[in-house]
């Protein structure tokens, strides 16, 4: 019998790079998105190299939603080993002009979802009477705060905060929960970060602020989806049962902790 694995907001950037990590890994896979086009292509493209894969559309803001992902899940491959909070929304301003309607919409996709999905994912577990892995996305951000992206590292710290609160009570059933931090990726987020801080800068030409993030890194190149892959495939597997309540930083030498 297969492991089984859900991996929210895999339609593109880091999580379809975990979901194709987790597929090679011998994991079938609940592929989620609230981009339905994006998780079309993406579930086809699976199917294609032969990945035992489903998808479900859904928004991990809204709880229902969660609760419904990993029964879709559930129905489909009949139980559940991992749950990947990946999903992950970004904003850019300095913090004078930080909105009512940014802190909500970054909380209420970055924290609430995470524990949104952690709520249905050690649900789930706790009635298989099974141990069972939550890992989810924080970043460098959730370690260091950053100018600009001041709402964006308040949700990582935030998830970050869940994950030791959420590690600590659901031990007594064998669940770990973990993140992964990573630091500087070239995905879509980062495309549109790398626009929003040009527009706000004097000096700065498109392209810049991800090169300035990126000169940072002592390894001297930024980060694949793969790296992050790496540490997800590593925190989903049994050779990680014995961790739990960690923010583990993937970012090439970049924050210090
Ligand atoms: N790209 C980077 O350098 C870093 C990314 N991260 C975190 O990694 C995670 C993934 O980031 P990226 O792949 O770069 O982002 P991305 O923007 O490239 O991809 C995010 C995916 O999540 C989906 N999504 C957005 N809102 C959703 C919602 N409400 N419900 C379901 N799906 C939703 C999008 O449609 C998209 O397919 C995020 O949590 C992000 O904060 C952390 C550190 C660095
Ligand atoms: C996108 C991200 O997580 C940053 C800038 O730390």
């Amino acid at each position: 019998m297969s492991k089984v694995a859900i991996v929210t907001g895999s339609a593109g950037g880091l999580g379809k790079g975990i979901a194709e990590r987790l597929c090679s890994d011998g994991f079938s896979v609940v592929v989620h998105d609230i981009n339905e086009q994006l998780l079309n292509e993406t579930v086809n493209e699976f199917k294609n190299k032969g990945y035992d894969v489903i998808g479900v559309k859904g928004d991990v803001s809204k709880r229902n939603d969660q609760f419904n992902l990993v029964k879709k899940g559930v129905e489909k491959f009949g139980h559940l080993d991992v749950f990947v909070n990946n999903a992950g929304i970004d904003a850019v301003s300095p913090f004078l002009e930080i909105t009512e309607e940014q802190l909500n919409k970054l909380f209420s996709i970055n924290v609430n979802g995470v524990v949104f999905g952690t709520q249905a994912a050690a649900e789930q577990f706790i009635s298989q009477k099974s141990k069972g892995k939550i890992i989810n996305a924080c970043s460098i951000a959730g370690h260091e705060s950053y100018e600009m992206l001041g709402t964006y590292s308040a949700t990582k710290h935030a998830v970050k905060s869940f994950t030791h609160s959420a590690a600590k009570e659901l031990a007594k059933y064998q669940i770990t929960v973990n993140a992964y931090c990573p630091g500087v990726a070239k995905t879509k987020m980062w495309d549109r970060i790398d626009e929003e801080m040009v527009k706000y800068s004097d000096d700065l030409k498109p392209g810049e602020a991800f090169e300035k993030f990126s000169s940072e890194i002592a390894l001297g190149r930024y980060q694949t989806p793969e790296d992050v892959a790496n540490l997800v495939s590593f925190l989903a597997s049994d050779d990680a049962d014995y961790i739990t309540g960690q923010a583990i930083l993937t970012d090439g030498g970049l924050v210090y902790r």
